[in-house]
């Protein structure tokens, strides 16, 4: 038998699994590192963060990445020549914070790798009625696990998608193992690049949850950021704090039908780019407002189509607590606005259920990694959107 199979079937019956998650998501600011041990599956699961590292990406990296980076047209080449790079960059990135650590490779199990998401589209947006769903993710996991020597579970969404879904969101698996709590209604917000939040009822039922994308989190404001700050993001939400918010802007910022579709469902920087933005100013007439302005807009625009969703789920008299994650939680005048709308709901951090929020999507690919080798059972329903597989794919490191 292959020693690595046999290492597999060996892992799946131990209690305890040493797995690190990988997720570079779509602000491109670096790569999420988290090393978890990870005991039981599905609904058992017993998650430990011993160790959590963003690395940042330098910036001729993310310019090599936004020259293909949901964008329609590309040269193929770079897109060639990415997808082993990304992979053995991130396998290099993994042993510089082993080390860091003091962690031997052969002391971690098993790496799961999400990738580099270059680009989203659903049908819903491709509108291409012969096309399936379609999302690609690049950073070969053959890369990550020859650099590393780790045995390698990678591009987790290409499942979602075959079994129906639009290979996101998938963090409703890993919400509802590790954050589900009978007896209390629980929104796990997160707020990358793209903003999502999870639905978690309290009577823990799997075929109701789910996980939705809302519209942009970040990444229209780290656009401003980059044109009028040359800082990567507006720190602390200082610019937007400082501006108005302009009606026109706003009003023509939130004229898009994916806000008003059912859940669950996706988007990305391909709807919610440069253009999109560039088309709401001149619609609006609006090109000329300062740079504060536009970003206390753009803010608003993201605090409101997040609140607007959340909204949506909540029962009247039913209590909720709104658990946030992702780099937008770092973003006062971003959580100010969106509290100002959910008066009724008591906020926190994941970081409060044991998960650093800026760890908790690499945490959720480590998750993800379990359930595959586990093989666990817990059916989410036959809804779209929340199919229930296994996912990911397995790489061999010889
Ligand atoms: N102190 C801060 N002030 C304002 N914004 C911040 C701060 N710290 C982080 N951010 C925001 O968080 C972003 C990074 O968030 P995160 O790492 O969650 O994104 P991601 O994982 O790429 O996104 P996605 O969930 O879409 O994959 C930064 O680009 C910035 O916009
Ligand atoms: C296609 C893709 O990479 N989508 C990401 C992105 O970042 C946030 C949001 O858009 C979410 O749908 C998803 O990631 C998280 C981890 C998810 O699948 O749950």
């Amino acid at each position: 038998m292959n020693l690595h199979l046999q290492h597999l079937y060996e892992l799946a019956q131990r209690p305890t699994r040493r797995i690190v998650g990988l997720m570079s998501g779509t602000s491109l600011d670096g790569l999420d590192v988290a090393l978890c041990t990870i005991s039981g599956s599905g609904p058992g699961t017993q998650v430990t963060l011993e160790q959590f590292a963003t690395i940042p990406y330098d910036d001729e990296l993310k310019a090599h990445i936004r020259t293909i980076f949901a964008k329609e047209q590309i040269e193929f080449e770079t897109l060639c020549l990415l997808n082993p790079y990304i992979g053995r960059l991130h396998g290099r990135l993994v042993l510089d914070c082993l080390r860091r650590w003091n962690v031997r490779p052969d002391e971690v199990d098993l790496l799961a790798s999400h990738g580099q998401t270059v680009y989203h589209a659903p049908k819903r947006q491709h509108g291409r009625a012969e096309f399936p769903n379609a999302t690609l993710q690049i950073g070969d996991g053959d890369h990550v696990a020859v650099t590393t020597g780790i045995i390698t579970l990678s591009d987790f969404r290409q499942k979602h998608v075959a079994a129906g879904g639009e290979g996101a969101p998938l963090a409703v698996y890993g919400d509802y193992f590790m954050f589900s709590k009978a007896g209390e209604n629980r929104i796990l917000l997160n707020m990358g690049g793209i903003a999502n939040f999870t639905y978690l009822p309290a009577d823990q039922d799997a075929s109701a949850v789910f996980t939705t994308d809302t519209g942009p989190g970040n990444t229209l404001l780290d656009a401003c950021a980059r044109q009028f700050l040359n800082q990567p993001y507006d720190a602390d939400g200082q610019l937007a704090a400082s501006g108005q918010i302009d009606e026109a802007f706003l009003w023509a910022l939130k004229d898009n039908t994916f806000f008003d579709a059912p859940f669950p469902k996706t988007t990305g920087p391909e709807v919610f780019g440069d253009g999109y933005v560039q088309n709401a100013l001149t619609r609006s007439q609006t090109q000329t407002i300062s740079p504060a302005d536009r970003m206390a807009t753009l803010v608003q625009f993201s605090a409101d189509t997040i609140a607007q969703a959340i909204r949506r789920v909540l029962q009247p008299g039913e209590p909720y607590t709104v658990y946030m994650s992702g780099g937008g939680m770092h973003n006062p005048t971003l959580t100010r606005a969106i509290r100002a709308q959910l008066p009724k709901c008591t906020f926190g951090r994941t970081d409060e259920l044991g998960i650093s929020g800026d760890a908790k999507e690499a945490v959720l690919f480590a998750v993800l990694a379990n359930e595959c080798v586990m093989g666990s059972t817990t059916s989410f329903g036959s809804r779209e959107g929340v199919p229930t597989v296994s996912m990911g794919k397995i790489s061999f490191p010889g």
